[in-house]
Order: structure tokens, then C-alpha cells, then sequence
């Protein structure tokens, strides 16, 4: 896992996290909507590039980059969509798979998500091989600013824990990169943030796959 240290207070980032709320929020919907479907054509077009067979998403909540016709665009390609579930309680998050969106419910914070009774949760040891992350701000060097709940960082750990490895990309709209993300020590890089306009490469390191979709992208 690669850490990165910058400014080992939270305040910052408390301060970042609601203007950046508001900023995202006041995004007009039709332009989100065409920048989403461009970034879920990246991220489509990285997923099978480096021939990610368990893709880890998130259900869009607010004004998140849409991840809907990613997915869906998965389930027509028989791949699994996993998405996780908030424990609240231990602000852990549980793996599962989903095959429609019946199978979501609205969880905790009101984000939907798998439905413990209808979609299949995933067995520990079944790691993602690519985590799409959401997020409130990045910068060009793969810092994620999320909602405050250390969720991500969380469950990297405990994958990093358990060997797994995947590449981490961030979705973001190009409205949401900030110059720095204030990162605290338990703050883990994204390997890449991708946006309707660019593919940004995280610290050294990073997954070459994603490397080599850059320089694809850079040609287009
Ligand atoms: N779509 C989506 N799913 C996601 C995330 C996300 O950012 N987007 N998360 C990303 O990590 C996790 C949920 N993270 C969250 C963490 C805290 C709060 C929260 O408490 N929000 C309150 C503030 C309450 C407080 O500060 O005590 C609020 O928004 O009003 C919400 C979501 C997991 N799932
Ligand atoms: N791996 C961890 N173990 C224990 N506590 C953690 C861990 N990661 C984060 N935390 C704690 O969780 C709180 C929120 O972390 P942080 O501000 O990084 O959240 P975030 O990345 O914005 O949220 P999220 O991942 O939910 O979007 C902090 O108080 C932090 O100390």
C-alpha cells in the first residue's frame, strides 16, 4: 500500500469535504450526466485492458460520477459486479454480488445498496481485482478525499492484509481535482483517477496496466 503524508491534521480536510459537497452538488445534472457516461467508457475501456474479471463499483449517491451504465454494461459482459455494504457499527464494508438493481436497498446514510436477502455475498478470500472508488475530491496524484468514514481505507487495508491486490481508480468529475488532497498517514493512494477529460496516474508504483491505458488515452 502506498502512503502519503502531507498534513497529518483532519481539519483540512473537514473544511475541503463541504466545499467540495457543494461544489459537486451544483454540478448542472445533464452535463454530469454526459461527463459519468464518458467517464464509465475509461474505466470500461481500462477494466478490460487489464482483463479485471471481479470489478468492485458503488451505487451513485448525490451527485457522484453515475457508475449505472458501467454496470450494467458489466452485467451484459457476464462479468460480477461487486458492490459494498456499510457496516455502520465497525465502518467496515461488506462484498456482494449484484446482478440487477432489485437487488439493492437503500443502507446506511441512505446509499443504496446489496440487499442481504437477495444478492450473493462474497465469500471472505473472494477479493475484487479493481476497485472503482467514489469520492468527493482527488488530485492529479491519486489523494481521495471521501466523506469522512474511512470506509476505503478500511477495507484496503484489510485487503492488503490478505495479499489481495487490485488497481484502485478513483471516478471523479474534473470539476472535483483539487491541487492536494489533505492526506493523513492511513490515507492510501489511488492508483489512477479517471475523469471525462483525462486519466491522472497516482505516485510511482502504480499498476502498469493503467499506465499503458494512459498512454492510449493520451494518443486519442
Ligand atoms: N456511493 C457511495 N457509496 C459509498 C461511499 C461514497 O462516498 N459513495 N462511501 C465512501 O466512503 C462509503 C460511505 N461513506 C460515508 C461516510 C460517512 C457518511 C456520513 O456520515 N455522512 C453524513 C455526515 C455525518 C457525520 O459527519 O457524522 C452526511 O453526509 O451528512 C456518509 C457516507 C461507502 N459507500
Ligand atoms: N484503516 C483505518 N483504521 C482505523 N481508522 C481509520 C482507518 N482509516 C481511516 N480511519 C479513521 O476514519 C476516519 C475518517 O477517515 P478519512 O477522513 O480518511 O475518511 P475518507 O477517506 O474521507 O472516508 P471514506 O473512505 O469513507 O470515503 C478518521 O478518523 C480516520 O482516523
Amino acid at each position: 500500500m502506498k502512503q502519503a503524508t502531507n498534513d497529518p491534521s483532519s481539519e483540512g480536510k473537514r473544511a475541503l469535504r463541504q466545499e467540495m459537497r457543494t461544489l459537486r452538488d451544483r454540478l448542472d445534472a445533464a452535463s454530469r450526466d454526459a461527463w459519468s457516461a464518458r467517464v464509465c467508457d475509461r474505466a470500461a475501456r481500462w477494466l478490460t485492458e487489464t482483463g479485471a474479471a471481479r470489478p468492485m463499483l458503488y451505487a451513485p449517491w448525490r451527485s457522484e460520477v453515475d457508475t449505472g451504465p458501467l454496470i450494467e454494461r458489466l452485467w451484459r459482459a457476464g462479468l460480477p459486479v461487486l458492490l459494498p455494504r456499510c457496516e455502520p457499527a465497525t465502518r467496515a464494508m461488506t462484498l456482494y454480488r449484484i446482478r440487477s438493481w432489485d437487488e439493492l436497498m437503500p443502507g446506511a446514510y441512505g446509499i443504496r445498496e446489496p440487499d442481504p436477502r437477495r444478492a450473493t455475498r462474497c465469500e471472505e478470500g473472494e477479493w475484487p481485482d479493481a476497485v472503482l472508488a467514489p469520492g468527493l475530491a482527488f488530485d492529479r496524484d491519486g489523494g481521495r478525499l471521501g466523506y469522512g468514514g474511512g470506509y476505503y481505507d478500511r477495507f484496503r487495508e484489510r485487503m492488503d492484509a490478505a495479499g489481495a491486490d487490485a488497481g484502485w481508480v478513483g471516478l471523479a468529475f474534473e470539476a472535483q481535482l483539487v491541487a492536494r488532497v489533505p492526506l493523513q498517514p492511513h490515507d492510501a493512494a489511488m492508483d489512477a483517477v479517471m475523469t471525462e477529460r483525462a486519466v491522472y496516474i497516482g505516485p510511482p508504483g502504480g499498476a502498469a496496466p493503467i499506465a499503458k491505458a494512459h498512454e492510449e488515452e493520451s494518443e486519442a
